[in-house]
């Protein structure tokens, strides 16, 4: 029989009423409490476990780095098959990708939550569960890093991002990383990612900022950021990349204080490139140091920066592995 380990942490999918206020408290039950509600696969054994129990806001660079090493203390035990991790859907998409990135363990690592609480009418808790715990279960999941088990899918860690604040569909892939279905009992796995990117070497992760870029802005935030420390900052630019000709002076301001700048946009779709000339143009941003961050996400950009730092990679290297 095969054994999925499923780690909560928290969430709506793990959240109860408060009976005084009428408002739910994310992460307000134990992974036993919730496992009890749920009609677990039978044909395999489910040994659950709580690890957190909070709302996905409260997530912490810390805490990745902790549930990070619990997985690799469950993936000790060699009877164990695949672990499922229970999270809340607010800031899930960084943790899967987090995972994702650190864990070199073969064996299925599937992330799932739920927009509506178990108590809830038409609560998608309790299907999601089941479904990630039988994607976990499944042979053909291994080697493909963390995945998400949403709505029926099996998701790409890197490229997942919640859409859609309540809807029951709330993650989306853009244009790739639609890796499969689970259809009732049935796992289908249609894709495998090319290649698996991994960085095990990451034992404590630094600081680094996301700072959005919009029209008439310019470069006080980018100043905050680096005196409170950052090492790193994802410049949110806009289209192509571009960003407000006032942000320019503090970009370089930041990259000769060492800290490295990488350069995303604010478009759902497409890549950071250089096309035009001008101020703040990504040829203008590319000769003040900054690092190109091609078609990611900012969230996901700011996850991978913050591990390649961890990695002691230099800013050459971190270039070549978000050209990948
Ligand atoms: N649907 C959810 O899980 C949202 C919740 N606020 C959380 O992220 O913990």
């Amino acid at each position: 029989m095969k054994t999925v380990v499923l780690l909560t942490t928290g969430g709506t999918i793990a959240s109860k009423r408060n009976p005084k206020t009428g408002l739910l408290i994310s992460g307000a039950l134990t992974g036993k409490e919730l496992s009890s509600m749920c009609e677990l696969p039978n044909d395999l054994t489910v040994d659950v476990q709580s690890l957190f129990q909070i709302s996905s806001n409260q997530m912490t660079f810390q805490l990745l780095l902790e549930l990070k090493e619990k997985i690799e203390d469950v993936f000790k035990d060699k009877a164990v098959d695949g672990i499922v991790v229970t999270h809340g859907t607010d800031t899930l998409e960084e943790t899967a990708y987090f995972l994702d990135l650190t864990i070199a363990d073969e064996r299925p690592v599937v992330v799932t939550g739920s927009q509506r609480a178990p108590t809830e009418i038409g609560s998608d808790a309790f299907l999601n569960i089941r479904q990630a715990i039988l994607a976990a279960s499944n042979d053909h999941l291994k080697g493909i890093g963390t995945t998400v088990l949403f709505n029926e899918k099996i998701l790409s860690a890197r490229y997942i991002k919640k859409v859609h604040a309540s809807n029951l569909d709330g993650f989306r892939v853009n244009g790739y990383g639609n890796l499969g279905t689970v259809d009732r009992e049935e796992v289908h796995l249609y894709q495998r990612p090319v290649q698996r990117e991994l960085h095990s070497n990451v034992v404590e992760l630094p600081s680094v900022d996301i700072i959005p870029t919009y029209l008439g802005g310019d470069g006080r935030f980018i100043r905050a950021a680096v005196t409170s420390g950052a090492k790193g900052i994802v410049i949110e630019g806009a289209g192509r990349g571009h960003v407000p000709p006032l942000a320019v002076d503090e970009i370089r301001n930041a990259i000769n204080q060492g800290v490295v700048v990488l350069l995303t946009t604010r478009a759902d779709e497409g890549l950071v490139k250089v096309v035009y000339e001008f101020e703040g143009s990504v040829e203008h941003l590319l000769q003040q140091g900054v690092l190109l961050g091609r078609d990611y996400d900012s969230k996901k950009a700011r996850i991978k920066l913050a591990t390649l730092l961890a990695a002691k990679y230099n800013k050459e290297e971190i270039q070549m592995l978000f050209n990948q």
